[in-house]
């Protein structure tokens, strides 16, 4: 089976043409395949296929074979693929995710997708849409406790996955893979979370590190940065166009006050191309 390795600000997925190959059982799939010893290693795994509603469709597996209903970084890269590999010569395509459609925009330069301007849509904020428990909503910096009795307050928005939004003093020695573990798995959260950590630089600028629901520490998440600048939006502490910067890299993201769109800016890149030829 060909795969393709991408990465979007060092958010690496495993990329498969459901248009050549045909994938069977992919949540035992992603297993396999993003192990770094006995599979090729990466953060999860990426169909491309086709839809009937839109001129793509995108299913994606986190490492742990969970499915997502949606992610940023991944949204990117297709847009990279389907324009270089020729499955599209259009700059402009929709694409269907279990999160809703998504419209996107490449910025190409002598036929290379340099950038990829994606629009995630509108924020759910709705306590029950998120999903998460608690007797308020929307959820704007709430207290929830964690198992070993630490409480952090969280804001929580779905993009049409679900994210918990904790403000920390710093991210850089924050303890992200203890606390992320624990959030992730707390019981507020009906189907999990991804959790974000978020230091404040300015208010047009914002550092991130990302516990994704069914992966662990990435070095990236798209859904996890519009959640964080729609929180940090939310709670007064930045204006409209916010610089997001990650452990691999950075994003822009727009949360536009005339539609309530959020709207995505950042790279994707192919890093190499491979037949696996485990029975999987
Ligand atoms: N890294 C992704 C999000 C993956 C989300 C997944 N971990 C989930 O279960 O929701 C992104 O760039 O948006």
């Amino acid at each position: 089976m060909r795969f393709t390795k991408m990465e979007g600000c060092g958010n690496d997925y495993i990329y498969i043409n459901c248009f050549e190959e045909v994938v069977e059982q992919p949540e035992k799939l992603a297993i396999a395949m993003s192990e770094r010893h006995f599979g090729i290693g990466a953060d999860g795994l990426v169909l491309i296929m086709p839809s009937e509603k839109a001129d793509f469709r995108m299913r994606m597996f986190n490492l742990d074979g969970s499915e997502g209903e949606m992610c940023g970084n991944a949204v990117r890269c297709i847009g990279k693929y389907t324009y270089e590999r020729g499955l599209t010569n259009k700059e402009e395509i929709s694409l269907e995710t279990a999160g809703g459609i998504k419209y996107l925009k490449c910025n190409i330069e002598k036929g290379i997708v340099k950038t990829v301007r994606v629009d995630m849509g509108e924020p759910i904020l709705e306590a029950e849409k998120i999903p998460v428990k608690h007797e308020t909503s929307p959820v704007i910096r709430k207290s929830i406790v964690i198992n070993n009795n630490n409480e952090f307050q969280f804001t929580c928005v779905s993009m049409g996955n679900p994210h918990g939004v904790a403000f920390v003093e710093e991210t850089e020695n924050f303890p992200v893979q203890e606390y992320g573990k624990q959030v992730e798995n707390n019981p507020a959260f009906p189907k999990k979370t991804n959790v974000e950590f978020v230091q404040l630089i300015n208010r047009n600028h914002i550092k991130m590190r990302v516990w994704e629901r069914g992966s662990g520490e990435t070095l990236a998440c798209g859904t996890g940065a519009c959640a964080s600048v729609v929180a940090s939006i939310l709670n007064g502490f930045c204006d409209r166009e916010v610089k997001v910067s990650l452990l691999g890299g950075e994003l822009t993201i727009h949360w536009n006050e005339e539609n309530n769109h959020v709207y995505m800016t950042g790279p994707a890149a192919f890093s190499f191309d491979g037949v696996w030829l485990k029975d999987v």
